[in-house]
């Protein structure tokens, strides 16, 4: 009775100590798969994130990482399962070895048959996770799109008809296809178990009475935990997936900029801005579906400190590619960028875009004004009231209360952070485009030169051509290529 009861405090507190043990465990790695992979996503050259569909970092972010998840919170229990069938493996061995033998090669060929419904399970799980990158694309254009859906009879029913439930029954198609491989693998295990029993009371004339009873109870006790192994199967397939998939998002993100994550110190090591030269810079975008890529440059350029350089030019000639390398946020052109006269490479480039504020044209505004260093609260009242949108929301705690904003006034509060940043180099990306007539020539006329007054350096990607003498200097891109660089007055 003793040992009894001390083998149920043993199991009672080993079950314990497994559920317990396994998720302290199993949440642990799945934190780090969360955040090695949004490490990575922070990482990576934006180049080569433009390319990576965003749906697909959303789907692996949300479902491979909750399908990893799912099998590790069922891990333990797996392997006590395989631990507590090995055992009785091992007791049925010692009991009766002809009835062992009989019993593991129904066992074998039971193995091989869950083994060929699993395989048929696991192209569905394959075909149900690419569904799943296609419906989250659709949930995407679900959100994103909703006024057009409002506005579009045509556009709305085909949506909804031809795509999302398209992407639905893709889903459940696959899901149900992949089950029947998954429930036909309990069912052969299921009959499996009746089948040995059956056969060795079949064969009872020649055994021996009591080890045959036995011999039964275990092998009715083994049901359960290979009972649980079989069940978990499906789970192992589709974390399989997930985990291939991650990898394989993982090593698509591989050349990451290392050190990015390093210190959060915005200091200028290059010293106070004093110019930025580019010579021979030339960005190419890969290639895809054989068409062209575009190609920018070769650039040849110097920017002084406090120079107005508005770049100028037709729609696709490059502007935007022309700011984001000169930032530094395509990290890999050819030809060489010189701030004060050093050479940036991949050792100093961080520090170099410690330099710039940055508003472009699809920009993102963060509620929290966590990426400035010291933020003073009167400092943003003045600013929002100066920009006139104080009515619209206040400041406090280092958050704006809103920014449920209209697009010209999201902008506006998009240049207060920039002012907090007090970094030497502001890089305006089509800044004026969503102002009124009254508020663009407040900034072209005001705002601007009270930068450049304040010792700024300003880059201004501009359409508008009767603004163009607030700039010290023009340049005017066509097909990728600085083609004119003309003084303000001459525009
Ligand atoms: N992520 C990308 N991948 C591939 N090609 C791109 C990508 N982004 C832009 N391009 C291509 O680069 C070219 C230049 O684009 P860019 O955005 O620099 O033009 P822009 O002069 O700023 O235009 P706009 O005045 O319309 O803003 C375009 O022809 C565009 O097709």
């Amino acid at each position: 009775m003793l040992a009894f009861a001390g083998l149920l405090i043993v199991m009672f507190l080993g079950e314990f100590g497994a559920g317990v043990g396994q998720s302290l465990v199993g949440q642990d790695i799945v934190a780090d798969i969360r955040r090695d992979l949004v490490r990575k996503i922070i990482l990576a050259p934006i180049d080569q994130l433009e390319q990576t569909e965003r749906h697909r970092l959303i789907a692996a972010l949300t479902a491979d990482v909750g399908r990893i998840s799912g099998f590790i919170r069922g891990l333990a229990y797996l392997i006590v399962a395989s631990c507590e069938a090995a055992a009785c493996a091992i007791y049925m061995a010692y009991l009766s070895w002809p009835m062992f033998c009989a019993v593991a090669l129904v066992g074998v060929a039971n193995y091989l048959g869950i083994r060929a419904a699993s395989r048929l399970a696991y192209a569905r799980y394959m075909e149900e996770r690419q569904s799943v990158d296609n419906i989250q694309k659709s949930y995407q254009a679900l959100i994103d799109g909703a006024k057009e859906l409002r506005l579009n009879r045509r556009l709305r029913y085909r949506f909804f008809y031809d795509q999302i439930a398209t992407d639905i029954e893709r889903i459940r198609a696959a899901t149900n296809s992949s089950s029947v491989g998954s429930v036909l693998s309990v069912a052969l295990d299921s009959a499996s178990f009746f089948i040995m029993a059956g056969a060795l009371i079949g064969l009872s004339a020649w055994l021996d009475k009591s080890e045959l009873a036995q011999f039964i109870l275990i092998l009715m006790y083994l049901k359960g935990p290979v009972g649980q192994i079989v069940l978990s199967l499906p789970t192992f397939d589709q974390s399989l997936i997930s985990f291939k998939n991650v990898a394989e998002l993982s090593q698509r993100l591989r050349q990451s900029e290392e050190g990015l994550l390093g210190s959060q110190s915005d200091s200028r090591t290059l010293g106070a801005f004093e110019s930025l030269e580019c010579r021979g810079l030339r960005f190419a975008f890969p290639v895809k579906e054989e068409v062209a890529p575009f190609v920018l440059g070769p650039i040849d350029l110097r920017v002084n400190a406090g120079e107005t350089i508005f770049i100028v030019g037709e729609n696709g000639s490059g502007k935007t590619t022309l700011i984001k390398v000169l930032l530094g946020i395509y990290p890999s052109p050819d030809g060489q960028i010189f701030l004060n006269g050093v050479c940036i490479d991949d050792s100093n480039r961080d520090h170099y875009r410690q330099y710039f504020s940055a508003i472009f044209f699809d920009f993102h505004l963060f509620a929290r004004l966590t990426g400035v260093e010291e933020t003073d609260e009167d400092e943003v009242r003045a600013h929002l009231t100066r920009l006139d949108i104080a009515h619209k929301t206040s400041f406090h705690d280092g958050a704006f209360s809103t920014l449920d904003l209209s697009a010209g006034q999201r902008k506006r509060l998009a240049l207060i952070v920039t002012y907090l940043e007090k970094r030497p180099v502001v890089v305006l990306d089509e800044w004026a485009a969503e102002q009124d007539p009254t508020f663009r020539r407040i900034f072209y006329r005001e705002i601007l030169p009270e930068m450049k007054r304040k010792g700024k350096t300003l880059i201004v990607v501009s359409h508008d051509d009767r603004y163009f003498d607030a700039a010290d200097r023009i340049l005017k891109i066509k097909d990728g290529k600085i083609v004119e660089a003309a003084a303000a007055t001459s525009a």
